[in-house]
């Protein structure tokens, strides 16, 4: 089994409901079973050119679970998942129904053409590491360091709801 940290996110429609719904759907998932899930923290959305007040808010959190299957099973798990909740890519960094990411995977350090570990923009985003900080204060962001030196070091602002 392999451990493994997911951030979710969204800041479309009913953004409460969509996020309980995909994490109850990732713990019913056959080879994953939920660890942990995080408070939820309200975030401006942070666009290209930094926070973009005018664009709909965001529910962050993150799970960690344990799972038998492989990281691109995971992905192709939580794909499929945001593509039952509606979400459209649109444009690049573009406002969603529901977005999930993997952001560790076993300490893994790989990337290919569908698949990047640990989450390339994790290091630099409270929105992930502060609630990863919640449920594991000992995290490591592998290549990166302690989670809890990265979150010292974030700008982006998080409320906790
Ligand atoms: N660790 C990862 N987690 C999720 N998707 C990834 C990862 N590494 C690479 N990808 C690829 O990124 C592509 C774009 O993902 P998506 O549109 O969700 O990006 P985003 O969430 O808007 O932006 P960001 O990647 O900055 O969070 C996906 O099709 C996926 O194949
Ligand atoms: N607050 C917030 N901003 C974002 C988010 C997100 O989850 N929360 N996700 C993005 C692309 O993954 C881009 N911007």
């Amino acid at each position: 089994m392999t451990r493994a940290v997911v951030a979710f996110g969204a800041n479309l429609g009913a953004r409460e409901v969509t996020i309980d719904a995909a994490v109850r759907a990732l713990a019913e998932t056959p080879g994953v079973e939920l660890v942990a899930v995080s408070p939820i923290y309200e975030t401006p959305a942070i666009k290209d050119s930094g926070v973009d007040h005018d664009a709909p808010g965001y529910l962050n959190g993150v799970v960690v679970v344990e799972t038998g299957i492989d990281a691109h099973a995971l992905l192709d798990v939580l794909q499929g998942l945001e593509q039952e909740h509606g979400r459209v890519r649109a444009e690049h960094w573009g406002d969603r129904t529901l977005d999930l990411d993997l952001i560790d995977f076993g300490g893994a350090v790989s990337s290919d053409e569908r698949l990047e570990l640990p989450h390339p923009r994790a290091w630099q985003r409270a929105f992930v590491l502060q609630p990863w900080l919640d449920v594991d204060p000992d995290a490591v962001l592998p290549g990166r360091g302690p989670v809890a030196e990265l979150r010292a070091a974030a700008r982006d602002e998080v409320v906790r709801r």
